[in-house]
């Protein structure tokens, strides 16, 4: 081996897109950033007009495994991610079985390492089974390998109160974070599948009131500030719950929240031809919410944005509208769909996507100072890293996917930019766009 094989030089990079430097990688960290950096023997990445960024962190995915591994395994949700600009995933608790035990922990943990392509963390359940009555193992979770901090029975709101009070009080002893899937389910029957509106009525579909979501917001901030513990608002989707957040925040109330793609671009009308792959929880809301979310992620309200990346087989999707499984693909588009909602109109710069997508997801997941994910782009630090094209526009192919699945939303729109190239501890796992397989050749 020779002593540069572990030396990448990022040639005229724009820094979150301000100052252009030169950006050097070795064994895994920052060396050195400058300008007319040499450095005899390093792989070098020409980046003269690409912004880098430090590695994206999703705090929503879903990666299937285990029980579903026809819809997508650690392995091939890892390497979505990677081509999606990610150095870090949480990976959702609703698995066949549940994460809700610490060898569960362990395992997706442990699958994580051995794809090698993101960090792969692991979110734990707040109850056995999802079933919302008994707390799962939380602390042991917590003191496992796995080192859980995030908690999350997503899919399902924790929807008795007493059982989330215990849930904020156990989690705080070790600093960790509920998720909630804030959905009150007595506002909506079994089969509701879309909006509540105008819209639902028309199509004959059993909706949810945006009101589901937010009463149960209002209720987790009264039980954060009464705990002094910490929520985390999965998903979040409506104008009202964007207000509620405004005033917990106001109120120091430790809460965040995080909003997806795709309810910061599709609106409910997209249900107008029964399309199941527009089908997803919470449901795509009317444009007025739309908006009120675009102004709360660039104000700061919403802390993150999160692909909740949700893989379905083709005879999950290919139902009825009200049959058909939740959930759409995200990891893969999500930078995009923000630089193309966000900077792309000007309401957000390059070094507000990093803060988004990297720096506040890494410091909510607990993942900042430990992992070292969402640092700073400064030297000793460790090299997670994204290299984005700004000027490039995409045509999404849904069969372009690394992705199991096909349940693409965003197939045949253009969207703005491209991720070029992605470093995890300095190692390459996505050049020219293409991931780069372990074996070192393209896939
Ligand atoms: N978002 C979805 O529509 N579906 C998710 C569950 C969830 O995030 O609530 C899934 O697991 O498929
Ligand atoms: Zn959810
Ligand atoms: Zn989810």
């Amino acid at each position: 081996m020779s002593a540069t094989e572990n030396h990448v030089l990022i040639r005229g990079a724009s820094l979150l897109g301000e100052q252009r430097a030169d950006v050097l990688v070795a064994d895994g960290v920052v060396a050195e950033v400058g300008s007319r950096l040499d450095a005899a023997g390093a792989r070098t990445i020409e980046a003269d007009g690409l912004v880098l960024l430090p590695g994206l962190v999703d705090l929503h995915t879903h990666l299937r495994e285990p029980g579903r591994e026809d819809a997508e395994t650690v392995r091939t949700g890892s390497r979505a991610a990677a081509v999606g600009g990610y150095t870090a995933v949480l990976a959702m608790a609703n698995t066949s079985p549940v994460t809700d035990t610490a060898e569960a922990a362990e395992r997706v943990h442990d699958l994580g390492r051995a794809a090698g392509l993101v960090d792969v963390q692991p979110v734990g359940a707040v109850t056995k089974g999802l079933a919302g009555a008994e707390l799962a193992e939380l602390g042991l979770m917590a003191r496992s390998r796995a080192g859980v901090r995030v908690f999350s029975d997503d899919g399902r709101c924790v929807a008795d109160a007493r059982v989330m009070r215990r849930a904020l009080e156990y989690v705080k002893t070790f600093g960790g974070v509920v998720s909630q899937h804030a959905q009150e389910p007595t506002l909506a029957g079994p089969s509701a599948c879309c909006h509540e509106g105008e819209l639902s009525g028309r199509l004959g579909l059993p909706g949810w009131p945006g009101v589901a979501e937010e009463v149960i917001v209002a209720r987790d901030v009264m039980l954060a500030r009464h705990t002094g513990s910490r929520v985390h608002v999965a998903h979040a989707s409506t104008a009202g719950t964007v207000e509620v957040l405004r005033w917990a925040k106001s109120q120091g109330v430790a809460v965040t929240a995080e909003v997806t793609p795709h309810h910061l671009l599709l609106t409910t009308d997209l249900l107008g031809g029964y399309d199941p792959t527009f089908k997803v929880n919470p449901p795509l809301r009317p444009a007025e919410d739309v908006e009120a979310l675009r102004e709360a992620l660039a104000d700061g309200t919403i802390d993150a944005v999160a692909t909740d990346h949700a893989p379905h087989a083709r005879h999950d999707k290919e139902h009825a509208f009200v049959d058909a499984a939740f959930g759409m693909l995200g990891l893969e588009t999500a930078l995009q769909v923000v630089a193309t909602v966000m900077v792309s109109s000007g309401r957000m710069g390059w070094g507000d996507l990093a803060r988004v997508m990297s720096t506040r997801p890494a410091e909510i997941a607990g993942l900042h100072h430990t992992a070292g994910h969402g640092r700073p782009i400064a030297a000793g630090e460790p090299a997670n890293l994204t290299l984005v094209d700004p000027a490039a526009s995409v045509v999404v192919d849904r069969d372009d996917s690394v992705s199991l699945s096909r349940n693409n939303p965003w197939h045949g729109r253009t969207l703005a930019a491209r991720v070029h190239a992605t470093l995890l501890r300095g190692v390459p796992t996505v050049l020219d766009g293409t991931l780069v397989t372990t074996e070192g050749s393209h896939a």
